[in-house]
């Protein structure tokens, strides 16, 4: 019987992230935190709608500690900044299958709602599609942890406002320092079933992320542990027929997922982890993975007119404008 290995997402329960560098250091414990369940998009009438299939992924409380030690910074955007870090466990506590180094991705203060809404899509696309580790990075898990002064010490100055100073420091250029950012199923009508029956089931309506707003006087650090991908798509990838086929391929697994991305660009684009699997539908190992999924949301073709009506959300818009970044 071809069965799959236990979910990354299972390994962890705690973590350790020790961060040492010029500019700082700190000691932070974390533990499992729940996602951000999205609401399922339709494009029957383009509205989204709440379903109890759409829910909270639980989380492991008796699975291992994890201590990293953090490396160098691998890229930043709007919503987090991304580390590389060793594991510093001793091998014989950790499943055989987690790599030496791994990614952290620290939200930013005001961010941390936007992460967990990332870390359900990673859930999503591991528990029901079985795309982890083929088409984007394996999952390690989603902590957060209050900060404490304690936990950290800045070389330069103590203040947590300084920007790109600490891994979770708000960004330079963010409009609304003091808000997370809108997501698209907080506007507009909300469609919900006729029947609403168990309320043990947490959709987003229910979580406590749906109404979560930084609070400066006690601020939550969230981070998101991946795979280590490699470096970003350029344009000298871009040129490359090979390239370009692997890269189809893996959109086309993203959209029978029916995940609409919304935010598909260059930087969203990386080579794959080195211990990345046989894609089942493609019969090959895929070069490239897709990252950055806290703007995406989940349809279900089983009720979609597909290709037909989806094809607008779903379509990855491979190297057009957005992609490039001209528009
Ligand atoms: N798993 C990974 N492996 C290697 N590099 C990564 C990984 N995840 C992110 N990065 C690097 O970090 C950069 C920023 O990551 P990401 O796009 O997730 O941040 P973001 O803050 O969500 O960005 P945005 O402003 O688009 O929302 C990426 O462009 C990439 O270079």
């Amino acid at each position: 019987m071809n069965m799959r290995p236990q979910s990354s997402l299972s390994f962890f329960s705690t973590l350790t992230v020790n961060g040492n560098t010029e500019h700082f250091s700190f000691c932070l414990d974390l533990s499992r935190s729940e996602s951000f369940p999205s609401h399922r998009f339709s494009c029957v009438d383009d509205e989204f709608h709440a379903d109890t299939r759409y829910s909270t992924y639980q989380v492991p409380h008796n699975a291992a500690h994890l201590q990293l030690e953090l490396g160098d910074c691998l890229g930043y955007g709007g919503t987090g900044t991304v580390y590389s870090a060793r594991v510093s466990n001793p091998l014989s506590d950790l499943p055989p299958s987690v790599p030496s180094e791994l990614v952290v991705k620290f939200a930013r203060l005001n961010r941390c709602r936007s992460l967990a809404r990332e870390a359900w899509i990673y859930n999503y696309l591991d528990e029901n599609e079985k795309l982890t580790g083929t088409v984007v990075p394996r999952c390690y898990g989603f902590f957060t942890s209050k900060l404490t002064e304690s936990s950290v010490e800045c070389t330069t100055s103590s203040s947590f406002e300084l920007p790109f100073e600490l891994p979770w420091s708000v960004y330079e250029y963010d409009r609304d320092p003091h808000r997370d950012s809108i997501l698209e199923d907080d506007i507009g009508k909300l469609v919900r079933p006729r029947t609403w029956k168990p309320d043990h089931i947490i959709t987003k309506e229910s979580s406590p992320w749906n109404s979560w707003a930084p609070d400066p006087d006690d601020p939550l650090v969230a981070v998101l542990l991946l795979e280590k991908g490699g470096q970003m798509y350029t344009m000298f990838d871009d040129k490359d027929p090979l390239v370009q086929e692997d890269v189809q391929l893996i959109c086309e697994d993203l959209e029978l997922a029916g995940v609409a991305h919304n935010d598909f660009r260059m930087p969203n684009l990386i080579r794959a982890p080195l211990a990345t699997s046989v894609c089942p539908r493609h019969n090959r190992v895929h070069q490239w993975n897709i990252i950055d999924f806290n703007q995406a949301w989940p349809l279900d073709l089983s009720v979609e007119n597909y290709p037909r009506d989806t094809d607008l959300v779903l379509d990855l818009d491979y190297r057009s404008g957005y992609f490039y970044g001209w528009q």
